[in-house]
């Protein structure tokens, strides 16, 4: 099977099947023996022609005249693949873009189908001038969606919000690849040491300006060649993740809840922090993702984490008033990292936004009556959504007078805030977008 075919079969799975593109990707990339070369190819072709979603069926519809959805499914994504080589792709000649398209028609198609593909990308490639995006009076969100790749509902969102640079510069944000960032393991070992260790092994980082354990990595070999992360000496976490375990500041000794904890990216720095001294409980729905928790720590050599399948709405009533601290890092619609995963975008939806913040508060007032007196509450998201932020903890605080907000910003260990509750944005701070609350119980 060559990289083209590859793709499309990704491509297809994630419109067919609602597939996440990075696993159909690795599992793919797994079964078929590739070179180095042709894995960057299709991994372009899929993560390329999945963010474009909304934007290359525009151009398609522009030599088509009849609805797309119309056409057998197959054949869409055969017709997408090749629109995104000719519009999107530089470095590939028009003439392989069709001539390949055709070929896989061929093969998934029928006689007319194959005509048909081929009409509609030579047409493309003769008349350019058709798939000028609208630019006119009034078309200015829906330009913006086309041209930057983005849901309309969510462009006309930010531009509300941020204005429209701002929300221009947030849809260019996301359409970048994020850097690998990780975070040193410093129960064995230091960032400085692990620096020297990660450039033997081949990975280029530097320093992170947000967290003193935290590297960003500009080049590195594939993750399982990496010998130092098998080996624990690092969690891969994204920087502004990393700041949460630092608000929530746990301590030697202490009990901490995280309740929304798997794969245990937080849960295992508050361990980290605490020196590997204490008791963290770290629970979730998901059995299968809680096995993710267990691993990791195991793999970092945490001692102190106990995982336990509990839905966090019923926190309260099992443990209460025991923590000394706890961390709600709720389940969220993920609007701030739309970088990481090039089919996020076009899965969510206005009504997410309706009903994650009934979850989130719910979890919230069940986390806080495990908190014991005079302990401490963090509210985490990776999203900028205000309905899931600042509306959440404002009506959690309208209804628990028992807990006031901190200066959350002042928790941070660089780039201290003077802010009650921390606010990233991804094209602002060059990182994921998060959420941070923390809140005190009196
Ligand atoms: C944002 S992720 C947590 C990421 C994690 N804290 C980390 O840093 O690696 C949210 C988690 O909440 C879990 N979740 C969703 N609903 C839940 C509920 N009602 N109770 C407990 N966990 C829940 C999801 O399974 C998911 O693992």
């Amino acid at each position: 099977m060559n990289a083209r075919e590859i793709a499309l079969k990704i491509i297809n799975d994630v419109h067919t099947n609602d597939a996440y593109a990075n696993v159909s990707l690795t599992r793919e990339l797994r079964k078929h023996e590739v070179s180095d070369q042709d894995r960057r190819f299709v991994t372009e072709l899929v993560y390329g022609c999945v963010k474009a979603g909304d934007s290359l069926d525009w151009i398609l519809s522009q030599y088509i005249n009849r609805p797309i959805k119309k056409i057998a499914p197959i054949i869409q994504d055969v017709l997408r693949l090749g629109i995104y080589q000719i519009f999107f792709m530089d470095k590939v000649p028009e003439s392989a873009a069709c001539n390949q398209s055709v070929e896989l028609a061929k093969k998934y198609g029928h006689i007319g189908t194959v005509k048909f593909v081929n009409a509609v990308l030579r047409n493309a490639v003769r008349q350019p001038e058709k798939a000028v995006y609208p630019n006119g009076k009034g078309q200015a969100t829906k330009y913006a969606a086309l041209a930057y790749n983005h849901p309309e509902w969510l462009v006309k969102r930010w531009i509300k919000e941020f204005g429209y640079d701002m929300a221009v510069k947030l849809c260019e944000f996301n359409n970048t690849n994020a850097a690998l960032s990780i975070r040193t393991n410093t129960l064995k070992t230091n960032r400085s040491d692990l620096m020297n260790i990660l450039s033997a092994e081949q990975v280029v980082c530097y320093e992170s300006e947000w967290t003193p354990e935290g590297l960003v990595c500009q080049s590195h070999p594939a993750m399982d060649q990496i010998k130092s992360l098998t080996e624990g000496l690092f969690q891969v976490q994204d920087e502004s993740s990393m700041l949460v375990a630092h608000v929530l500041d746990p301590q030697p000794g202490e009990f901490i809840i995280d309740t929304c904890s798997a794969p245990g990216g937080k849960t295992t720095h508050i361990a980290a922090l605490m020196q590997n001294k204490g008791r963290v409980l770290a629970t979730d729905i998901y059995e299968h993702k809680l096995k993710r928790v267990n691993e990791n720590a195991e793999r970092l050599g945490i001692q102190i984490i106990q995982t336990e399948l509990l839905d966090a709405t019923q926190i309260g009533d099992v443990y209460e008033q025991q923590a000394d601290r706890v961390l709600v890092d709720a389940p969220c619609s993920g609007l701030g990292v739309l970088r990481r995963k090039p089919d996020a975008r076009w899965k969510k939806s206005p009504a997410l936004l309706v009903e994650l913040p009934k979850l989130q508060i719910e979890i919230l007032k069940s986390a806080a009556k495990a908190v014991k007196p005079g302990g401490v509450l963090v509210y985490s998201t990776c999203t900028i959504a205000k309905e899931e932020n600042q509306t959440v903890v404002n009506l959690f605080l309208a209804d628990h007078p028992e807990f006031e907000l901190e200066q959350t910003g002042q928790f941070l260990p660089y780039a201290k805030q003077k802010t009650t509750m921390v606010q990233l944005l991804p094209h602002i701070a060059g990182t994921d977008g998060f959420f941070i609350a923390r809140m005190k119980r009196k």
